[in-house]
């Protein structure tokens, strides 16, 4: 419902979304049908089957290929008129550098990572182009706008340590991606496969489509080639079947994926393992002697652990003890659960099951090279973890839309009509989105309360001593005597400030950088220096000194004040040096405290706001109670507590939210009265 000026301006705007996956499906289609005429797309992976569920612009027949040239063609088929230009590619290639952002008038996130997410928001304040930056868990979701200038930038408030992870469900791509130094816990994405993949396929509803490919192509393991790998043989014990499936998920399926040049392009490969390669020096114990010393367990104390005598369920088994763990529980199901095998649920109080997904996922960290978990902690995490909800996605991409409209086009009103599942409900519905006013930001609630399940919030200010957006330096306590340029580099510059291709000088001396363009003595020369103290390089970094730190890529230039100092606590500060300017992540309660759909829950007024709960991600997350508000620059925030947890909206909200939704504010949705009709809904205040 825009003027025809206003359509005109929409149609002349080029817009970059970044991440064609779960919102980017619903961002790709919603640009596409608002008048948008040409949009760049920019994503690194290939389509999986799991991805098949939400990403609606996706169809079997896709599974391998790219997500961004896929979903281009998609959309031309039902606006081919339109431009869609395509990369598959990781947007921290240097090719995405600062003019090629300058080239639009506003970029949209639909990424699923803070690095990516970092790195975005640097290239946009660099541009000086708009970001719109958005994410989902379950059915909360949000939608912040970052403006040079005028609003906080992504950085200016710390983020949490990631609650939220890609989903990585897939045979593929649990993988880092490459130039990544530091991935959020890639182990989650192991425990979603061994526990909604492989724990379903073996032990729950086998007609079930999902990604662990079930056919063999090997014909030592089968003889009949278009045979269902997790269908038991008739002439094959347990143990003959477990083998099999295990070379099949952590061997056949893995070597099978390493064939996609396309998947491993911009991540690093896995290694295939087979049961010879763990086990190789014992004989693999056949089923009768599993079943002769558990004849006597109950059902409910079945447990793997026991039959092995493994006792502390906080130890980190080896990859040996991982595929022990699995054959044994896998033989317990079969062999004392049988009945069960059909109609089960992965529960996290069913210890057996637990034991599975544990070993399971530790096998394919294994190959993955993600590092091994604890049966204690892969259960917190396998019992928090809370699944995309496609509806969240197509809310919030509606959303992006407006406020990226209105981050560039002076448009007093604009209305978004969007139909889709009722979140309540589960039928289908509309309802009708109204922007007013300036930029936004908006969060998705779970439960809404009085007809509102948007709700609006202010823009925050820039903080004036964000790192990335000011220009205030940051102040590094180290002992310069002690600490290496390796240490700066690793714990400062790459870990904490998030810097791919950095260059460290020191007044005209430079004593560090990555690049792909240097000389064969500058390579040497910097990798000499990284071995040194700080107080030892050519020009010396001691007390008093100033150094620059700057990613070329992203443009960010950060001074940083030394200060030596001589101890550490070791406990407290076991880097060895504390940066002061750089907000570390508040810290979280332990993920097992949490209970499922916890969402955050603290009774606390000054709970974190959702959007920094679930910042990482838009398809899966780890819930984490009671994470305090914590202001980087001492700056306070306009909104304190917007609520997050399972407690009615009304208790918490009684004295901000007004009685009835105002007009004059930034987004309000009014949702329908469940009427079925798709153009049935209320209309906009
Ligand atoms: N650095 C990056 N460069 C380009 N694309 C990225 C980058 N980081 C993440 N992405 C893309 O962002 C998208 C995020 O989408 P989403 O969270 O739905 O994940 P997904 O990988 O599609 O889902 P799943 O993990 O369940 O398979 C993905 O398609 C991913 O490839
Ligand atoms: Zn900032």
């Amino acid at each position: 419902m825009a003027s025809g000026q206003q359509l005109s301006a929409i149609k002349d705007a080029k817009v970059l979304m970044v991440g064609a996956g779960g919102i980017g499906c619903e961002l790709l289609k919603t640009l596409a049908l608002s008048g948008f005429h040409d949009i760049h797309i920019i994503d690194m992976d290939t389509i999986e089957v799991s991805n098949l569920n939400r990403q609606f612009l996706f169809r079997q027949s896709h599974v391998g290929q790219s997500k961004a040239k896929v979903a281009r063609d998609a959309v031309l088929r039902f606006r081919p008129n339109i431009s869609i230009t395509p990369y598959h590619a990781n947007v921290k290639d240097s090719s995405f550098h600062v003019d090629f952002f300058k080239q639009f008038s506003v970029v949209l996130n639909g990424l699923d990572n803070l690095d990516a997410r970092r790195h975005v928001n640097r290239l946009c304040l660099a541009a000086d182009v708009p970001l719109v930056e958005s994410g989902t868990t379950g059915f909360l979701g949000q939608v912040t706008v970052h403006i040079k200038g005028q609003t906080e930038c992504y950085e200016c408030q710390p983020k949490p340590a990631p609650k939220t992870y890609p989903v990585c469900t897939i045979t593929s791509t649990p993988s880092k991606m490459k130039g990544v130094v530091k991935d959020p816990d890639l182990f989650v994405h192991c425990i979603v496969w061994a526990k909604d993949l492989l724990f379903a396929k073996l032990f729950g509803d086998k007609k079930q489509d999902n990604d662990l490919n079930v056919r063999s192509n090997d014909a030592a393991t089968s003889s009949d080639h278009s045979e269902d790998v997790f269908e038991p043989r008739n002439d094959e014990d347990i143990q003959q079947y477990a083998n099999r499936v295990y070379d099949h998920v952590f061997g056949h399926n893995i070597q099978t994926a390493l064939s996609n040049e396309e998947t491993w392009k911009n991540r690093n490969k896995p290694r295939p393992i087979y049961v010879k390669d763990v086990l190789s020096d014992e004989p693999i114990q056949q089923n009768g002697t599993a079943e002769k010393s558990l004849v006597n367990d109950n059902l409910s104390s079945l447990s793997a652990m026991t039959y092995l005598g493994l006792k502390n369920p906080q130890d980190i088994w080896s990859l040996k003890e991982n595929t022990r763990v699995f054959f044994a529980a896998l033989k317990l199901f079969f062999s004392k659960r049988q009945k069960e095998i059909g109609n089960l649920t992965f529960d996290k109080d069913d210890s057996l099951a637990v034991e599975f997904v544990t070993a399971a996922a530790n096998i394919r960290a294994a190959s993955f090279n993600i590092p091994l978990h604890s049966l204690f902690e892969a259960k917190g995490i396998a019992g928090n973890i809370v699944h995309a909800v496609a509806t969240t996605n197509a809310i919030i991409a509606g959303l992006i839309v407006i406020e990226a409209i209105k981050s560039y086009l002076d448009v007093a009103m604009w209305t978004c009509w969007l139909t889709c599942y009722n979140i309540s409900g589960m039928k289908w519905t509309s309802f009708s989105v109204a922007g007013t006013d300036g930029v936004g930001m908006t969060y998705c609630l779970e439960h809404p309360s009085r007809k509102m399940l948007l709700m609006p919030v202010e823009p925050f200010e820039p903080n004036k001593s964000c790192y990335v957006c000011s220009e205030t330096p940051l102040l590094l306590e180290v002992n310069t005597n002690r600490a290496k340029l390796r240490d700066l580099v690793e714990k400062v510059v790459t870990s904490k400030l998030g810097m791919s291709f950095p260059l460290i000088t020191h007044g005209s001396s430079l004593l560090y950088e990555v690049g792909d363009d240097l000389e064969e003595d500058e390579v040497a020369n910097y990798a000499a220096n990284l071995e040194k103290v700080l107080s030892e390089l050519p020009d010396a970094i001691t007390g008093g000194t100033i150094i620059t730190v700057e990613d070329l890529q992203q443009e960010l230039v950060c001074n940083i004040n030394i200060k030596h100092r001589e101890e550490f606590d070791e406990e407290k500060e076991p880097d060895g040096m504390v940066l002061h300017g750089w907000t570390p992540a508040p810290a979280t309660e332990k993920i097992e405290d949490a209970t499922d759909n916890n969402n955050g829950a603290s009774t606390s007024s000054t709970s974190k706001p959702a959007a920094d709960v679930m910042e990482a991600d838009d398809e899966l997350s780890i819930i984490e109670p009671g994470i305090e508000t914590i202001s980087a620059g001492g700056k306070k925030r306009k909104l304190s507590d917007v609520p997050n947890s399972e407690a009615p909206l009304d208790e918490k909200r009684a004295k901000k939210i007004p009685e009835k939704p105002e007009s004059d504010g930034d987004v309000i949705v009014m949702l329908d009265d469940g009427n079925d009709d798709i153009r049935d809904s209320s209309t906009v205040v």
